[in-house]
């Protein structure tokens, strides 16, 4: 059984959230619901700063702007400077120029601990033909546990490829989990919020980024399925899922072992 949910109570890690307004209080209601301190600042005269005081920092680029991408990259370099994990969530990478160059640019100068994406934004940072599809993960053809793990290998990060089912990978080893329900794919914010839950379990976990991942993966898919046997339908399923996160205990789910070595 995993200690860290607990830890991550005890402690309430500050989680600096650099996000898209679209989720941005579900995500702060996400976090304080599961026991961490939700901060969202974007401004380029606070990021860094910010980002320096937080336990870690998500980079969301969901709604992206040229000055919060700037502000995004002086925060991630701030929290490289003071230990802390980054994560990126490359909401919609492959959607737009814009977004391509963001990324490319968030990943050149920034040391990420997590990229969080479905398959269509991994398609985009690996330049794998994709049908983009706004910030959904749209339609292709690609291995993705192997190209999950070269953009690992690539960047020296964890990558997590969520959808019905997730993969996480290091590069060399791959654990998938299963669950969590499909209403999830009809609510906004699904894997905004899970991006900002996996940086509070880094942030207690930094140690171990993969197990840590693992255990918010395996978290938040249990936190779904549970919340969706009160409803199923997306407006209820809202709060249920809210709920489910405050309610979860180290007990209702199990941290997933590495299943194999990843091909090369
Ligand atoms: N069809 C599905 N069945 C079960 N869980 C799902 C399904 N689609 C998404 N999820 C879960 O919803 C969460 C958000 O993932 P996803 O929808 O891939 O992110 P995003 O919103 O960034 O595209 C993850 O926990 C994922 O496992
Ligand atoms: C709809 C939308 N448009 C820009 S950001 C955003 C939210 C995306 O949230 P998620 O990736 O968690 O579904
Ligand atoms: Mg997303």
């Amino acid at each position: 059984m995993s200690k860290l949910l607990s830890e991550l109570r005890e402690r309430r890690p500050l989680v600096h959230c650099m996000t898209n307004i679209v989720v941005a209080n579900f995500q702060a209601n996400g976090l304080l619901a599961l026991g961490a301190s939700p901060v969202m600042a974007d401004a380029p005269e606070e990021a860094g700063e910010m980002a320096a005081a937080a336990s870690c920092t998500v980079l969301n680029i969901g709604t992206l702007h040229r000055e919060s991408l700037e502000a995004m990259e002086m925060a991630g370099k701030a929290a490289n400077g003071a230990g802390n994990p980054v994560v990126l969530d490359p909401v919609g990478a492959g959607a737009t120029q814009f977004r391509r160059d963001a990324v490319s640019r968030l990943l050149g100068a920034v040391d990420v601990t997590l990229i969080r994406c479905n398959a269509g934004e991994l398609a985009a940072i690996a330049g794998v033909d994709w049908q983009a599809s706004g910030v959904d993960a749209g339609d292709g053809d690609m291995d993705t546990e192997t190209v999950a793990a070269e953009v690992a290998r690539q960047y020296g990060c964890v990558v997590a490829v969520t959808g019905e089912t997730d993969a996480l990978t290091d590069g060399q080893r791959i654990v998938r989990i299963s669950g969590g329900h499909p209403v999830m794919s009809r609510i906004t914010g699904a894997g905004c919020l899970l991006s900002a839950v996996c940086g509070a379990f880094l942030s207690v976990g930094k140690d171990d980024p993969f197990r840590s991942v693992a255990a918010a993966l395996a978290l938040y898919k249990a936190a779904g399925e549970r919340a969706a046997e009160t409803s199923s339908l997306p407006g209820s399923f809202l709060s249920a899922f809210i709920d489910r996160l405050a309610l979860l205990g180290e007990e209702d789910f199990a941290v997933p072992e590495p299943a194999e070595e990843v091909r090369a």
